[in-house]
């Protein structure tokens, strides 16, 4: 099927139904966060957003926001980081490949950063999550989200938690979670600045002048087209491909049919207008996976593949499990533990209770369990015997997990099936300066075309850890909105 809206428009061509200094395409986190520092800088702006209502993916989030360096809630709750830890971390944790430059500014931006959300009205709570989990269960608002206290990075780079979550709050049918106590204050400062926004209004072409600069879109309404004419500049904030299958098949095939973590309206659309103008892509391959499994009960047990062997420290970042299993190992995993762990684990809080189905097997020994999963004979036995070994000792040579986490697998013993029980979402996108100016092929920026969070390729190139999507997403929408108002 073809799509003729993909490629630019001419100026000459359209008719101007509406204008503003500056045009941001989603309303989401990176889209709310341009409109805000655009219209601060005196720039008329207007938003358009493809469904009913803003927020986004982000406004349905967990909410963490990977920020660090110091930030005055790091410090508050007694934790040490600095600006250099952060970078070693995170280039050496989202690669391979990350644009150090982004890194490099994202890092020395952090604790402004921080402070820049909570002047916005976002609230964090002065408490710390220590326990293995996806997300703290009562809104603690820190956490450590990267598996930064793990192996391999906890031997070399001095680890510290950097997954702020704003506080939850008490809602009629439960509570708001972190990601929409995060969009609520920003989307009021978007209204409060004066910002237009155009809902149920759809991002469809970019408009050209005769030099090539974006000067407007094309949008789509309830199947009318309006051109909108942008003084300075274009913010494209319409997040990842991860529900376009064919861009999935084409560049992230790994997660095709298992989207997580995103919406439906996140197709692609803002990378495919800027591919069309000559705007360079960068680690379209590149995917967050989550691993559909209670921390909880992985950290007490031990990981093994189709052949019966381990592949990750059990006690990481479960993001980071997820990617092991899906891109090393096919997607098959199982999670092996005895009785007494598991009763322990059941024993424990936790945000991801509902991943705590019953196990699909459960024997009296571990050859027989090895017997039933259809492993290879001897091969979860001599696993569990090398583990064992080691575990008595209170280490584990192969991978690293630590001390605290290790105990003997004992009987009786059960398996869980994870094969499937992976998804994700993409993090590859335009090619963006540290500025949020969209990349053309031959390096310089595309006049008038900025873009911020999951439809560029922020500082994940290939790893993730949790909040750097909601973080790259703030703090280079941010950076959007100064560069789009600045833009003559
Ligand atoms: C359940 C869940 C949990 C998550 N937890 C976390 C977490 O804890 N930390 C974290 O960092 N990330 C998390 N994520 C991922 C994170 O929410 C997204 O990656 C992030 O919101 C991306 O920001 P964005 O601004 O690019 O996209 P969004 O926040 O999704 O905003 C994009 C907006 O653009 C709109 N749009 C799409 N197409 C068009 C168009 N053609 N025209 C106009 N508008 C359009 C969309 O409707 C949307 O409102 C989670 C996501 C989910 C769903």
């Amino acid at each position: 099927m073809t799509d003729p809206t993909l490629r630019p428009v001419s100026a000459s061509h359209v008719e101007w139904s509406q204008e503003a200094d500056v045009v941001v395409a989603g309303l989401g986190v990176a889209g709310a966060t341009a409109a805000i520092e655009a219209a601060r800088a005196g720039a008329d702006v207007l938003a358009l957003e493809r469904l009913g209502g803003g927020g986004g993916a982000a406004a349905m989030s967990g909410g963490f926001i990977y920020l660090g360096g110091g930030t005055a809630l790091q410090k508050s709750l007694g934790f040490d980081d600095s600006v250099e830890n952060m970078k070693a971390f995170m280039k050496a944790a989202l690669g391979p490949g990350v644009d150090e430059a982004k890194v490099d500014v994202y890092c020395e931006g952090s604790v402004e950063h921080y402070d820049w959300l909570v002047d916005a009205g976002v609230v964090f709570d002065e408490s710390f999550w220590g326990e293995p989990g996806w997300e703290p269960p009562h809104g603690e608002g820190l956490m450590y989200s990267g598996g930064e206290n793990s192996a391999p990075f906890n031997t070399t780079i001095p680890p510290a938690p950097r997954g702020h979550l704003p506080r939850r709050a008490a809602a009629a049918n439960g509570e708001q979670a972190g990601g929409y106590m995060l969009m609520k204050p920003l989307l009021d400062l978007v209204d409060e600045l004066g910002v237009r926004t155009l809902y149920n209004n759809s991002i469809r072409s970019l408009v050209v002048d005769d030099d090539g600069r974006v000067v407007g879109v094309v949008s789509r309404s309830f199947g009318n087209d309006m051109a909108i004419r942008a003084r300075r500049g274009v913010v494209l904030a319409t997040g990842s491909f991860a529900y376009d299958n064919t861009m999935l098949r084409d560049h992230a095939p790994q997660i095709e049919g298992r989207p997580a973590a995103s919406i439906e309206s996140h197709d692609g659309r803002s990378i495919l207008l800027g591919q069309a103008l000559g705007a360079a892509t960068a680690h379209m391959d590149a995917t967050e996976v989550a691993i559909f499994c209670d921390p909880q009960l992985m950290v007490r047990g031990i990981l093994v593949n189709g052949r019966g062997q381990r592949f990750v420290t059990e006690d990481t970042y479960p993001g980071r499990i997820g990617q092991a299993t899906l891109f090393n190992q096919g997607g098959e995993a199982f999670l092996i533990i005895d009785e007494a762990s598991y009763e322990e684990a059941m024993a424990t809080e936790s945000t991801s209770a509902k991943m705590r189905a019953a196990p699909k097997w459960v024997c009296e020994s571990v050859s027989e369990l090895e017997s039933e999963m259809g492993l290879p004979s001897g091969s979860l036995s001599g696993t569990v015997e090398l583990y064992n070994n080691h575990a008595a000792d209170g280490t584990d040579p192969l991978f690293g997990k630590k001390s605290q986490w290790l105990k003997p697998i004992s009987t009786p013993v059960a398996a869980y099936d994870l094969r499937g029980m992976t998804g994700g979402f993409t993090l590859g996108g335009l090619k963006t300066s540290v500025d949020s100016e969209v990349l053309h092929v031959s390096g310089a920026p595309i006049a008038g075309l900025y873009a911020a969070g999951r439809c560029t390729s922020g500082v994940c190139a290939g790893g993730y850890a949790s909040g750097a999507s909601l973080g790259d997403g703030s703090f280079f929408g941010r950076r959007a909105g100064v560069s789009a108002a600045a833009a003559g």
